[in-house]
């Protein structure tokens, strides 16, 4: 990247940042770090401002501290420079204001001149709404009714998830923003968007001859997605008890990693080029045809009392805000296909789910046998993988078949890793970094366009609609397992398992790796 390229990029960065929902969850775990980390790493210059809008009074002072506190919590960079953290504070100011009040806005389109002012921006605007859906048309329409879109700069929307409940809820969301901002002025969140090892699941594809040729069905037997979970609904189940893990995970986290395994390859690695290719794996997906084979191609848990590292856990119905008789699914296991030249017959199982035992997301590609008369027929050759560790470890790793030293027969599985977040350690960043850099500069490649949107609902709605119906099926899993059975039994049918999480527990492999196992 040359200087001149680099300050380009900088000064498109230059905005005032309006951090809707600044005293929530995620701006304080989230947001608030992510800001600090950009302007560490100088990816944030001296030209922004950042406004925190609440309801609740704060004065600039306390929310600076808010902010300091955040970043000693959850910040990967410590905030002790303290000539580094006075230059950063003194961009964040805070106002107190009801989204349903008008007048609130107007008094924050003069702060906003003020801004401009002090921090020498171009009237840039860029609203982040980390608030609940039922606000996001109310904020939309006041920004515009109090002035905020009439600066002479661009103005871009970054909006939270969940994007509505069901397609419906959805469209009626779409609609009202719509009236208001344009779908390029629009980056809807989806943070997995934004994770080094969901990007790289391009690189690994199109920049490596090992894999690329192989992409298909000729060679791939099957696809297996896993985002588990070790905490329960914690303080969320106002929330996750009308939303479930099918919502809070599947339309959006799971699908979208699905399409980037899945997508053809882009012409460019960029923007809409990717986002087309993506919509199109979204279009292909076989749709259940009756409740009956939503029933038999998805299993849908719940946990019950259990245990994880010697430690009693309540069941959900026994958490705080969850209903005593819930029938919410807190894991759900789906086989789902994509009906194209490239997939098809190749079942994609994806399964995610919270209590369970180990907090990761891992896509493990499973190859066939090479079918050769030396090798094809044996039963115990361990197909060869490629798994991609997205989160908390970042790595990929392949499993291959090696001669077992001193055999005249033996066949040895031996897996390579590359461990990055053991080699990288600190350097790379948070998924949040890179969206807010991103919608800052104006990159929208890594947010969900609305056709994205719509077209994974469509997808989910036919399961919410069938689960309606009768919720017989909820199986009960015991927080700290891996779930219900029945999700065992899906793979064991075609004749396939889900392969451990960092293929550890598996003792006959011999493993070369940089984490120092
Ligand atoms: N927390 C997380 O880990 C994640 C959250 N999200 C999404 O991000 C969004 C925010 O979540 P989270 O931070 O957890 O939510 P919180 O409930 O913690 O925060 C909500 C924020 O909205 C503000 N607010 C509520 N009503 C109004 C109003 N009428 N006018 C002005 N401000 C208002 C609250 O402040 P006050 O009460 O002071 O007005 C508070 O700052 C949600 O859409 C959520 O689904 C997405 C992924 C992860
Ligand atoms: O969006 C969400 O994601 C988190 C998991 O995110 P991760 O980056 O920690 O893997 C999940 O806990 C939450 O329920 C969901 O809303």
């Amino acid at each position: 990247m040359t200087d001149q390229f680099k300050s380009e990029e900088l000064a498109s960065a230059s905005a005032v940042f309006y951090l809707f929902g600044a005293t929530g969850d995620l701006a304080r775990r989230k947001l608030f770090p992510a800001l600090f980390s950009l302007y560490k790493e100088g990816k944030l210059a001296e030209d922004f401002a950042v406004v925190g809008l609440a309801r609740r009074p704060r004065t600039d002072e306390q929310f600076r501290d808010d902010v300091y506190e955040s970043i000693g919590e959850f910040s990967r960079y410590k905030s002790d420079d303290a000539e580094l953290w006075n230059r950063f504070a003194e961009h964040f100011v805070y106002m107190s204001l009801d989204i349903n009040n008008v007048e609130g806005f107007r008094e924050l389109d003069r702060l906003s001149s003020q801004l401009d002012a002090k921090f020498n921006i171009p009237g840039n605007r860029l609203f982040y709404l980390a608030l609940a859906p039922e606000l996001f048309g109310p904020v939309s329409f006041n920004l515009r009714d109090g002035g905020l879109l009439e600066s002479k700069g661009w103005h871009r929307v970054v909006i939270e998830k969940p994007f509505g409940y069901d397609l419906p809820s959805a469209q009626k969301l779409n609609d009202q923003i719509n009236q208001v901002f344009r779908e390029e002025e629009i980056y809807r969140i989806d943070h997995y968007l934004g994770k080094e090892m969901v990007q790289n699941i391009e690189v690994i594809r199109f920049a490596n001859a090992f894999f690329e040729p192989l992409w298909n069905n000729k060679h791939i037997a099957n696809v297996q997605i896993t985002l588990s979970e070790t905490v329960g609904v914690e303080e969320r189940g106002g929330y996750y008890d009308k939303s479930g893990a099918l919502r809070d995970m599947g339309q959006n986290h799971m699908l979208q990693m699905l399409t980037m395994i899945a997508m053809e390859p882009p012409s460019r690695l960029q923007g809409e080029d990717i986002r087309d290719e993506k919509v199109k794996v979204l279009r292909s997906l076989r749709q259940y045809a009756t409740s009956e084979d939503v029933r038999t191609n998805v299993t849908r848990g719940q946990y019950a009392e259990g245990s994880w590292r010697g430690k009693a856990l309540p069941g959900y119905r026994q958490e705080d805000s969850v209903n005593p008789e819930s029938v919410t699914e807190t894991y759900f296991a789906a086989k789902v296909f994509v009906d194209n030249f490239r997939w098809a017959g190749v079942p994609f199982y994806i399964r995610t789910g919270k209590r369970l035992p180990v907090k990761t997301t891992e896509v493990v590609i499973e190859f066939k046998n090479t079918g050769s008369v030396l090798f094809g027929q044996r039963h115990d050759l361990t197909p060869n993988l490629l798994v991609i560790r997205v989160n908390p470890m970042e790595g990929i790793y392949i499993k291959i078949n090696a001669k077992e030293p001193g055999s005249d027969t033996g066949v040895q599985p031996v897996a390579m890793e590359f461990c990055q977040s053991c080699k990288i350690g600190l350097n790379t960043p948070e998924a949040y970094e890179r969206l807010i850099y991103d919608a800052a500069r104006g990159d929208s490649t890594y947010f969900t366009r609305w056709d994205e949107v719509s077209q994974a609902w469509a997808f989910v709605d036919r399961i919410a609609s069938a689960w309606r119906e009768e919720s017989s099926d909820l199986q009960f899993y015991p927080a700290g397992s891996w779930g219900p059975e029945k999700a065992d039994e899906m793979l064991a049918k075609d004749g396939y398992r889900w392969w451990p999480v960092n293929g550890q527990e598996e003792d006959n492999v011999i493993w070369v790796t940089n984490t120092g196992k």
